[in-house]
């Protein structure tokens, strides 16, 4: 069998650094943050439509989309993000989609598929390998699909933490950290949909060891 689990946690709170620790142990990943890139890149459909929605300055000069242009008129401003969301979210789902189905479709002949009641339709039948595919979505809480998951780990670490995190590793300052943070759920309601939650506050081995002792879990259902 396969579960779908994702990922989530407020901005800075080390998604990415867990998920990529299981997906050295086996996980198949799919980072929305990477596919909202990839469906703005020069040339696509996402990308003429961000344009027509801002204009050109939301370009920069070799084409590609000015990321910090846009977050500085999307963050602070809810209207317009919503905007801009409901023409990147829809396009971010159908890639993910696609990435899970050819996934899926790599396991025929290693695993024996049947239907099932997940968003896909397909499960691995009872006994095959335990195979995990793991949804990296920072915005799981606001966008009202965790029910397409069989389960959530939510990270976790107090605003302050990530706010110094996202200094020192984002390239953003105090504002911007605290805008992007006032944009997204609260903890409490992300904790609301968490099957699991693991505070990332502590040393990198305790986190990893807390993602194994959940993961090693996981492996083990019977489905
Ligand atoms: C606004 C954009 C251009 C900023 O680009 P930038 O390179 O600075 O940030 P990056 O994409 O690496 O995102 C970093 C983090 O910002 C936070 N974030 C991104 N988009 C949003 C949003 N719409 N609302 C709240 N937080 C957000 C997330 O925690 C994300 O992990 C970009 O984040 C974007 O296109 N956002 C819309 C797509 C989206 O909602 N992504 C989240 C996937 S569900
Ligand atoms: N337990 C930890 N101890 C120290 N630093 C950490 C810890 N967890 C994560 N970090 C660091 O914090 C920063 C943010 O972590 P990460 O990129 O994993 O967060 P994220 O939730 O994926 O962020 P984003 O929402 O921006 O994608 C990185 O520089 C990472 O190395």
């Amino acid at each position: 069998m396969f579960s779908r689990v994702a990922v989530t946690g407020g901005i800075g709170a080390g998604k990415s650094t867990i998920t990529k620790h299981l997906q050295e142990r086996g996980a198949f990943v799919i980072d929305y943050d990477e596919v909202s890139r990839e469906i703005v890149a020069p040339g696509t459909d996402g990308l003429r439509r961000v344009v027509d929605l801002f204009g050109s300055e939301a370009l920069n000069a070799d084409g590609t989309m000015n990321r910090k242009w846009v977050s500085h008129e999307v963050f602070g401003r809810p209207d317009l993000r919503k905007r801009f969301e409901s023409i990147i979210h829809p396009l971010i789902f159908a890639d993910a989609e696609k990435q899970e189905s050819d996934w899926i479709a790599s396991l025929t002949g290693r695993c024996e598929l049947s239907q099932g009641s997940g968003r896909s339709g397909h499960y691995c039948k009872p006994g095959s390998p335990h195979r995990i595919v793991i949804h990296e979505i920072p915005l799981l809480a606001e966008t009202g699909i965790a029910r397409w998951f069989d389960t959530v780990i939510d990270i976790e670490a107090p605003e302050e933490v990530r706010i110094q995190r996202l200094i020192e590793s984002r390239n953003l300052n105090r504002a911007e950290a605290r805008a992007r943070i006032a944009s997204q759920a609260s903890e409490e309601q992300r904790r609301q949909i968490a099957t699991y939650v693991i505070n990332s506050d502590k040393p990198l081995q305790e986190v990893y060891d807390e993602a194994d002792r959940i993961y090693d879990k996981l492996c083990h259902l019977e489905g």
